[in-house]
């Protein structure tokens, strides 16, 4: 068994492997050791082989799902042993088999996979000139997704795909491992990752392998001929993926092709600082998803996640969403008076339909469960009764509930071969229902009939030995048998064998009796094997329709997604954004959608709605205020607004105008990067960097206390320099929130740029946050005040107020201030060096070889080059 196992290990050198042993799993050696770390299992010795004792650790069968569960939360890889053979039947131990492989970027098992959220597995391949190329997929889903992107994209694309799972080169790419170790190290890479041979990543045999699952002569048509870098990543991806599933992935028929400048950029700083699916403590809620999510599907909110994390900086699709929505939020009234909510009634449609696209995928990878199936058939049947839905005529509902049209004859399938109370696993039988094959019918008839047969032959055999309390009875151990007191021991027939000899009594089996048990139990049997049989064959006719599931199922997830925004929209009050072609971004009444509904939610009192008004002659704005005055929530609320708008919501306002918008970048708070060894200020300089590097005129940026992590002057320095180069030259939608009143001169001295801050007022030493947005800069900032609000002692409190008193006079009398915003003296112009004019008079194709040498050392002699 030994030399079974290590052969089985062998080809899975890296993963935990779960050997079948009877009702165990047993895991050996250091696998052994790694899972009882992990699980907390108690590890045992026994017998020894190589004259080594055995080190094993085991989990109980039953208990599979939540150990599995365990071990891919800590981001273990899993290949699961059955015992494949008959028990028995030959020599030697019985045959296993790895039948799959569970890894956390190849998840299919509704136990383990989250309702709500995909996991993705991800391929990354490096080529030539750092350029790299990226397929991913979830494999529940059966779409591939190919980008190509410079090395320094991979974080943005790691922001943007959130993989549970990476898979690249073991050894061919040195510099991919090297800058996969560097992002992990700053945190941005957090998922396991795996090498895989280096000839995997093979751009022709990718091409062919998504022609293939496509069904396809060319990728032309999809726009992805020409990403060979990609075609390599997917080559390795699908060769992963099915490796993991030990079986073609027959359901992976579509293919995406991203590219990041098709998509508003949304760096992984502002999906952290925005809070956008998680908080910056890590938790789930409250962020803009958790409170967008109302979807009645998983499906629904997965869709819904995408909408929101990859937005297009192309309208259409926006649009579309956004008509959509608005036809479904109705307004009008009904026939009786009522309002017209469309939503409400789709909602109440689309309740307790089940996941058809997972269920869709685990059809094709055969690993459905009977109870699955059964959800699967009623909610096709819900679907072609909604594609009969009265929705108005909007063009994008009327093409979703096109779409809902069950594969033909999949619901009289379903319907006639599964139980309409199945057992959950398929191994304990009661699958397949009465009725769908006359030799399971059969089979399951001689079970039923048994309790019949005994109490007959119970009754017939008391009469015939005249032993009253004689019982026909039944254990797993010894079968069927007949149980006589002792008392009456003298009594029982001579052609009776004795099975078993009790305290009291006696237990025998008769010829009849045995014939009997020998047809009941194989007949139990012989009804399992049939009932897996007749549901592979089930299966094996699903297939053909699976592509057609997954048609019905993104139209479910489409309709249930527009339904939630649509709700939301009703519920929380919002309005539909206009987008136009020149540049602005105009709010009324703009909210942050988080915080007012926290505000509702603890009875805090009203959130207090303010305006925007950047367009092409406002481009910046100073904010100044107090602490706690509501700076960052009105920053933040302008970039929710943006981004709602620009996945197709509605937006927390009373109107909203946007211009068109290609990135979303953020600079806010300052946490030390411990783990990366970078300090506050370094990271928000790095920060800064790339925001003055990738900007643009159609960016929303925003810049909340930049400069505040280092000296008083140098921190102004360079946030007035910062503020100046993104007026002047990125000419970016800027929030520039800043406790520096010097800043407020900017607005001054620039055209596109104005002064706003948010109100508060004093009374009898207490201040009150207004967190209206007024023009102009703040009048003084209040720091001592919200010191007090936060209990700072008293004392501590008086001696602030008088030093600030003796500051503010020194600053007042003191000299001119400097010109914050005066551009730095230019550098006299200069022509070109004697070495450029000399270089410049050179003519290489006229020149023989002494000649360049003799050229070259005249250069070396020139007096700007001997100095150096
Ligand atoms: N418009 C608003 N209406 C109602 N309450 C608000 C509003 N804006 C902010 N608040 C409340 O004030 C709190 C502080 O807001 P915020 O963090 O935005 O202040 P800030 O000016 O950025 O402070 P600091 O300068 O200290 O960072 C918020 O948590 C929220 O509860």
């Amino acid at each position: 068994m030994m030399a079974q196992y290590l052969a089985l290990k062998a080809g899975y050198p890296d993963t935990l492997l779960l050997y079948r042993m009877g009702d165990f799993y047993e895991l050996f050696y250091e696998d052994a050791e790694r899972a009882a770390q992990l699980l907390d299992l108690t590890l045992t010795q026994r017998g020894q082989s190589a004259g080594q004792p055995v080190t094993m650790a085991g989990v109980p069968y039953h208990a599979l799902e939540q150990h599995l569960g365990r071990l891919i939360r800590l981001g273990e890889s899993v290949a699961i042993a059955e015992q494949v053979g008959e028990v028995g039947a030959g020599k030697g131990p019985v045959e296993r088999k790895v039948v799959r492989v569970v890894t956390p970027g190849t998840l299919t098992d509704s136990a383990l996979l989250p309702d709500r959220s995909e996991a993705m597995l991800l391929a990354v391949h490096q080529g030539a000139r750092r350029r790299l190329g990226l397929a991913w997929m979830s494999v529940t889903q059966g779409v591939v997704h190919l980008a190509e992107c410079a090395e320094d994209g991979l974080p943005g694309w790691l922001a943007r795909i959130a993989p549970s799972e990476l898979v690249h080169a073991s050894t061919a790419a040195p510099a991919l491992a090297e800058a996969l170790a560097g992002l992990r190290r700053g945190g941005q890479l957090t998922c396991p990752t795996c090498g895989r041979p280096d000839w995997q990543f093979d751009a022709g045999l990718g091409e062919r392998t998504l022609l293939e699952h496509l069904g396809a002569a060319s990728l032309e048509a999809w726009g992805a001929a020409e990403l060979p870098l990609a075609h390599a990543a997917a080559a390795a991806l699908l060769h992963y993926a099915e490796h993991t599933q030990g079986q073609a992935l027959t359901h992976v028929r579509e293919l995406r092709v991203q590219r990041a400048d098709e998509l508003i950029e949304l760096p992984p700083a502002t999906r952290r600082n925005l809070e956008l699916t998680r908080t910056l403590r890590g938790e789930e809620a409250p962020t803009l998803f958790s409170l967008l999510d109302t979807c009645m599907t998983g499906m629904g909110s997965r869709l819904l996640r995408s909408w929101l994390l990859e937005p297009r900086r192309d309208r259409s699709e926006a649009r579309r969403r956004l008509a959509a929505t608005t036809a479904l939020r109705g307004g009008g009234e009904a026939a009786g008076g009522s309002p017209l909510r469309p939503w409400r009634l789709l909602r109440e449609e689309l309740r307790g339909v089940c996941d058809v696209e997972r269920i869709g995928a685990r059809i094709a990878l055969a690993q459905v469960r009977p109870r699955e199936l059964v959800a699967l058939a009623a909610t096709l049947r819900k679907a072609q009764a909604l594609a009969s839905f009265e929705a108005g005529a909007d063009p994008f509902l009327a093409e979703l509930f096109g779409a809902l049209v069950p594969p033909p004859d999949c619901v009289a399938l379903l319907d006639a071969a599964i139980a309409p109370e199945p057992a959950a696993l398929l191994r304990d039988g009661g699958v397949i229902a009465e009725g769908f094959d006359a030799e399971l019918d059969e089979l399951r008839g001689i079970r039923d009939h048994c309790d019949e047969f005994l109490l007959e032959l119970e009754a017939r055999e008391r009469e015939r030995t005249g032993i009253p309390n004689l019982r026909v009875q039944f254990n797993k151990v010894h079968g069927f048998y007949i149980e006589v007191t002792s008392s009456h021991a003298d009594k029982v027939p001579a052609e009776w064998r004795r099975r078993q000899t009790l305290k009291n009594a006696e237990r025998y089996i008769t010829p009849e009796l045995k014939a009997f048990e020998d047809k009941a139990l194989s007949a139990q049997e012989r009804a399992l094997a049939r009932e897996k049989w007749l549901y592979e064959q089930v299966l094996a006719q699903l297939q053909p329709h699976v592509a057609a599931l997954a048609r019905v199922a993104q139209a479910l997830a489409a309709l249930d997604a527009l339904c939630c925004l649509a709700e939301r929209a009703h519920t929380l009050g919002w309005c539909a954004p206009q987008f136009v072609p020149e540049p602005c971004i105009e709010i009324e009444g703009g909210r942050h959608p988080v915080v007012e509904a926290r505000l509702a939610e603890t009875s805090r009192g009203a959130f207090i709605a303010n305006h925007t008004r950047l367009n092409a002659n406002t481009r910046m704005q100073i904010i100044t205020g107090p602490n706690m005055g509501g700076k960052s929530t009105y920053m933040r609320q302008v970039a929710l607004i943006v981004l709602l708008a620009s996945m197709g919501s509605h937006v927390p306002a009373t109107r909203c105008r946007l211009g068109p918008i290609d990135a979303i970048h953020t600079r806010i708070g300052a946490a030390d990067d411990l783990a990366n060894a970078q300090s506050t200020f370094m990271l928000e300089m790095t920060e800064a960097a790339q925001i003055l590097h990738g900007a643009t005129a159609q960016s929303l940026v925003l810049m909340d206390e930049i400069g505040r992590g280092t000296s008083t002057l140098d921190g102004l320095a360079l946030a007035s320099s910062i503020a100046t180069h993104l007026h002047d030259r990125t000419r970016a939608f800027t929030l520039f929130a800043t406790h520096y009143f010097e800043l407020t001169e900017l607005a001054a001295r620039h055209a596109h740029a104005v002064n706003v801050h948010v109100g508060a007022a004093e009374s009898g030493g207490d201040i009150v946050f207004l967190h209206e947005l007024q023009p102009g800069p703040a009048s003084r900032s209040y720091g001592v005040q919200v010191a007090r609000l936060a209990g700072v002692p008293a004392s501590v409190v008086q001696q602030a107020r008088h030093v600030l008193a003796q500051l503010e006079e020194r600053a007042a009398s003191a000299q001119q201030q400097v010109d914050l915003f005066a551009p730095p003296p230019t550098p006299p112009p200069s022509g070109p060096s004697p070495l450029e004019e000399a270089l410049a008079r050179i003519d290489p194709d006229a020149m023989s070889p002494r000649e360049a040498l003799d050229a070259l050392y005249r250069l070396k002699a020139l007096p700007d080059v001997a100095g150096t």
